[in-house]
């Protein structure tokens, strides 16, 4: 119950997969169970689409499946030629709250959960975001690390609202529903075979868990 006396219904947890590059991946990941599909419009990483092929790559997708572009520190212009394809918009760079506004469609920004970083500061000045994800911090490496961050460092009265990302896997993203409680959960590395190649079994894996994990938390 919240202070207001209003019950709060615990909502399923959503999953996002990301640094998606191939149609086969992205087709397993869909039928996984995947509600969000992360493209990752950055050159300097490893699961890098460009704009041509995210346009191929997301030619005639099923319905109720977001696709999501991951930038950093994107011009506005290499932001605009991928908005056809895309549904929300991530940002892992340096963006002000203005700079991800500014294209008047969905978005969400990657906090890079570093020691000292004053979160409430940053949950306050991006106030404006659907969302915010919160993530592992690896020097020079803007996301896609494969490094969990202590979940401890998350407010009980932010988990519900927040994306949790960095470094989760089938084997622990059961423990971090229980433990944080997230709106959804975020995973590149932890379903890969390879950089940007995605394992099948283990997306089925991944969303088997967390399907799991709410069946253990949540009412019947
Ligand atoms: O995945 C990348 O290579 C990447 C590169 C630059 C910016 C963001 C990137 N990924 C963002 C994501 O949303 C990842 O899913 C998230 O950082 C978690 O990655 P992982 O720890 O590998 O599960």
């Amino acid at each position: 119950m919240t202070d207001s006396g209003k019950s709060v219904v615990a909502q399923r947890t959503r999953l996002k997969i990301c640094g998606l590059t191939r149609r086969t991946d992205i087709d397993a990941a869909i039928a996984a169970g995947a509600d969000a599909i992360g493209f990752v419009l950055w050159e300097g990483s490893r699961r890098a689409v460009t704009a041509e092929q995210l346009a191929r790559l997301t030619n005639r997708l099923p319905p109720f499946v977001s696709r999501v572009g991951l930038f950093v520190n994107a011009s506005a212009q290499q932001v605009e030629q991928c908005l056809p394809w895309l549904d929300v918009l991530q940002f892992h760079g340096d963006e002000s709250p203005l700079d991800c506004a500014t294209f008047g469609v969905p978005w969400f920004k990657a906090l890079r959960m570093k020691q000292g970083l004053d979160l409430a500061e940053q949950v306050e000045r991006y106030a404006q975001a659907n969302a915010l994800l919160l993530d592992a911090w690896v020097p020079d490496m803007p996301g896609g690390t494969g490094q969990r961050f202590d979940w401890q460092r998350i407010p009980a009265a932010l988990a519900p609202s927040i994306i949790l990302a960095g470094g989760l896997t089938a084997d622990n993203v059961g423990a971090a529903i229980h433990q944080v409680g997230p709106y959804a959960v975020d995973v590149s590395g932890g379903v890969e075979s390879g950089p940007g190649t995605k394992s099948v079994a283990a997306m089925q894996a991944f969303a088997n868990a967390v399907r799991q994990a709410d069946a253990t938390r949540l009412p019947a």
